[in-house]
């Protein structure tokens, strides 16, 4: 079988989609043997290690954003893909679920817009949190009953909000963007180089166990000279990295709890997409390093300046839990303009094609993709409803 995805890939023109069926694929389970994990001990021959900036923050600084000393930091690069940077879970133990709880509490919160917005009224996404919490924390409660709005949760955008029928961004269609999240992405960008990195864009996306995300290039941004940031969290996936070819055939790499991407330079305007949510084992729900003992402990004078991490209730980690559990959440972090750069004036550019609900999340093959933002000519404009 891995055999199969090695001969998949050198078909040139459809070998992208060809190997995002193959690791979405059911039945037969594929072969996972070629997948790299980054956090094996023992490393695929593609993969080398990468320089970073231990100086890039104190570690004061990354404490207060949940991270590790950078000297700490593993960080990968892989054959081919220059200006791809992989980082193996730079988290202190227990301040994943901060980023968690952020994820799934407050950044679906107003002004940030999210899926359900586009076809329910303001007020019935007010408070999704709210509205799903009591359901998910009791298990016993849960058979047969109508999914909680979180589970229906696909994306939300933050900052400049993207605008998945123009596909484009624009000054009108913002908000604040989380503080700690800007902190966050700051001190991931300047560690990796990129000291002037502005976060102002977040999409985040929600994966149930049976999710994908299709084959897309990010290239909306106007400055493509900053890099976009991804942060994983839950279940692990299956990513597909590609050229800047539709057909040239991608690598499949783990992406684990807590890792991180950065796509910069040649890799920034790669195709990518994510075939396949990989479960956890059953009885072994979660990423041991998402495991609930030792939660950060937040703010505390004694540890000096305060911490974006916040301290968490156990009522709302038990939520959190339970979704987390058979879900992955991913955030991806843009900066939107170069310095000086404005958008461009409105024009017919932004005549709409609507429908893009479901951002890009999956299609029968990888294929389309409402949420994709370079359209492949072959394109159909189905989007699987998800909810
Ligand atoms: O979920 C992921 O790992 C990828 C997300 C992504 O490609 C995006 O938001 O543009
Ligand atoms: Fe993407």
């Amino acid at each position: 079988m891995a055999k199969m995805a090695a001969s998949i890939g050198e078909h040139g023109e459809d070998a992208f989609r060809k190997l995002f069926k193959f690791y979405k694929r059911r039945s037969p389970a594929p072969d996972l043997s070629n997948v790299v994990d980054f956090s094996k001990s023992v490393k695929h021959e593609k993969v080398s290690t990468t320089e970073l900036n231990p100086a890039a923050m104190s570690d004061e600084e990354a404490r207060r954003t949940g991270l590790r000393p950078v000297r700490d930091w593993r960080a990968f690069g892989l054959q081919g893909y220059p200006g791809f940077m992989f980082i193996s879970n730079p988290f202190l133990p227990g301040s994943q679920q901060h980023w968690v709880k952020q994820c799934l509490k407050t950044y679906p919160q107003k002004p940030n817009v999210c899926n359900l917005d586009m076809h329910m009224a303001p007020t019935d996404t007010q408070d999704i949190w709210g509205k799903s919490a009591d359901v998910l924390r009791k298990p016993s409660s849960r058979i047969r009953e109508p999914k909680t709005l979180l589970e229906k949760l696909r994306w939300v955008t933050l900052g400049y909000h993207y605008n998945w029928d123009t596909k484009t961004y624009s000054a009108d269609e913002c908000s604040p963007f989380p503080d700690d999240l800007h902190l966050l992405s700051g001190h991931v960008a300047a560690a990796c180089q990129f000291p002037g990195f502005k976060a102002e864009a977040g999409i985040l996306n929600y994966y149930r166990s049976d999710s994908s995300l299709g084959i897309h290039v990010d290239e909306s941004e106007l400055d493509h000279t900053q890099p976009l940031l991804s942060f994983s969290f839950g279940q692990s996936a299956i990513f597909l990295l590609g050229g800047t070819q539709r057909e040239d055939p991608p690598t499949a790499m783990y992406m684990h709890s807590g890792d991180i991407m950065v796509m910069s330079g040649h890799s920034r305007l790669r195709y990518h997409a994510v075939p396949r949510v990989v479960p956890a084992p059953e009885g072994d729900p979660l990423h041991p390093s998402l495991e609930a003992e030792g939660l950060a402990p937040g703010q505390d004078p004694a540890q000096g300046e305060a911490s974006v991490i916040q301290s968490m209730e156990k009522e709302e980690w038990a939520v959190c839990f339970r979704y987390i559990q058979t879900s992955r959440v991913n955030m991806t972090v843009r900066q939107v303009l170069g310095p000086g750069q404005a958008f461009p004036l409105k024009d017919k550019r932004t005549e709409t094609v609507k429908g893009y609900t479901e951002g890009y999340h999956d299609s029968q093959d990888g294929e389309n993709v409402g949420l994709k933002r370079r359209r492949s000519s072959n394109s159909s404009d189905l989007v699987n409803v998800l909810l």
